[in-house]
């Protein structure tokens, strides 16, 4: 008789995982290889921006109370000794009825507390020299980029482990990080098991698929961020795989196996665990698909045994394999962020364990809505080319009806959630 397997529910499962999540180290990266890293250190101003007032338009740097009576019926001339572009300095001080033709960008000379712009001016020449009119009054401060504005020094602009989007890397930038931080990315071996398993530029032969699993993962771990390390493809023989996961926990910091991880006779990933002398976690979750998902640990190195099914394969890794990683990258929001949407379509199946249904978020006059994104087994591969969410289906008796609200995991959000807001929500 087959072991019979007890399901622990999904929260507890990313729970007991989670108690064994590590952080990496740091690294230095060039500026111009730091996008899609994570920072390995808070980001900090330690200048104000803009570092001095400057001018928000193109115009005159003037001084207001030159124009306290300007108006339409009493226009103020003033005479321009001398003109500045961004990154030029006006090394005099204005004096009373001057004014510095001034562009965008350019420092706020002596003197000046605010800016026209040129197009409010009229310029002309008087005794061959360049004068300008104003026809209304200006206040102290007006068209000025102040220092500090944008932001004071000592401010955090990101966490460490805040993963670096193009807007982080203009902050870096700002801030003069020619070399920049980044957490280590963590080195994960993925080992395909399977008898039936061809290569990818091999002919479909009877009995046999191709190995998309393999490439799957490795993406998956990129997504993540992670540093994936393929180890190949191996038959379902004991002796050959058993040494592959052993010899691969040397080279690796977390280890990932696909296949083999249930009851049939060929299965034997249960096995190696033992000959390890590996902790298995659990070998059984509530939720479909990836019920069979195994985590074990041996030493404090997480092996991860994903199932042979795609998708089960898929919603294990996103689940289970995604938040140790963003932990090791430092990130304090390690989960995929879950968010409520419609459910685009009925689903009518019911099933005693919680649903990860594939599916695909559209936004139709600012509603959220989730749709399935094709046939939803475990086996099946069509309908992860789509998916950008799992739609979340808790276990029941009943089914789900279109336009019921559901929660759904967001598969390509880098902000993500802590652990404890995943689990509460
Ligand atoms: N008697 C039972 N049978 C099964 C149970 C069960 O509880 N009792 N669980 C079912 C569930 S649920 C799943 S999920 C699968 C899990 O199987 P394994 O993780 O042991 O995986 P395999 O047996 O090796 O393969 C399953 C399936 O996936 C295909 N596969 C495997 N590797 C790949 C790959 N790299 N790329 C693409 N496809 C792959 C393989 O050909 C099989 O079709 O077990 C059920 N059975
Ligand atoms: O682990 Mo299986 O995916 O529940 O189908
Ligand atoms: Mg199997």
């Amino acid at each position: 008789m087959v072991e019979r397997r007890k399901p622990i529910k999904v929260n507890d499962a990313v729970d007991r995982v989670m108690k064994f999540a590590v952080s990496g180290s740091v690294s230095y990266l060039s500026i111009e290889q730091a996008y899609g890293h994570f920072l390995g250190e808070d980001l900090v101003a330690d200048h104000d921006v803009p570092s001095f007032d400057r001018s928000p338009y193109d115009g005159f740097a003037i001084r207001s109370i030159d124009t306290k009576n300007a108006s339409h019926t009493n226009p103020l001339t003033l005479e321009v000794v001398g003109e500045i572009g961004a990154g030029s300095l006006f090394e005099k001080t204005v004096g009373e009825g001057q004014t510095v033709r001034i562009m965008t960008g350019a420092q706020i000379p002596a003197g000046c507390d605010a800016v026209v712009m040129l197009e409010l001016t009229q310029e002309f020449e008087k005794d061959s020299k360049p004068h300008i009119e104003i026809k209304r009054s200006f206040n102290q401060g007006d068209n000025i980029s102040f220092t500090g504005e944008d932001t004071k020094s000592g401010t955090v602009l990101a966490t460490k482990g805040t993963y670096i989007n193009p807007g982080i890397v203009a902050l870096l930038a700002t801030f003069g990080y020619k070399d920049v931080p980044v957490s280590s990315k963590p080195k994960i071996g993925v080992i395909a098991t399977g008898s039936e398993l061809l290569e990818v530029d091999e002919a479909l032969q009877p009995g046999k698929i191709r190995n998309s699993n393999a490439y799957m993962i490795v993406s998956q771990i990129e997504r993540a961020g992670g540093q994936p390390v393929y180890l190949g493809q191996f038959s379902d023989d004991l002796s050959t795989c058993y040494t592959q996961v052993k010899d691969a926990l040397n080279k690796v910091d977390f280890l990932i196996t696909t296949g083999g991880v249930s009851v049939g006779d060929y299965d034997y990933l249960p096995e190696i665990y033992q000959m390890l002398g590996a902790n298995v976690l659990f070998n059984k979750v509530g939720m479909r698909p990836g019920s069979v998902t195994t985590i074990a640990e041996k030493d404090g190195k997480l092996l991860f045994g994903l199932s042979g099914n795609p998708s089960a394969c898929y919603v294990g890794f996103e689940l289970f394999t995604r938040p140790i990683i963003r932990t090791y990258l430092h990130s304090n929001h390690q989960c995929l962020q879950k968010v409520s949407a419609t459910l685009g379509a009925d689903f009518l199946k019911p099933n005693p364990f919680d649903r990860f249904v594939r599916g695909y978020l559209s936004y139709d006059e600012g509603k959220l809505t989730a749709t399935p994104a094709g046939l939803d087994k475990s086996n099946v591969v069509s309908s992860l080319g789509m998916a950008n969410v799992l739609i979340l289906l808790p276990g029941g008796t009943r089914g789900y009806k279109r336009g019921m609200n559901v929660k759904v995991i967001l598969l390509e959000d880098q902000t993500g959630t802590t652990l404890e807001s995943f689990l509460s929500d």
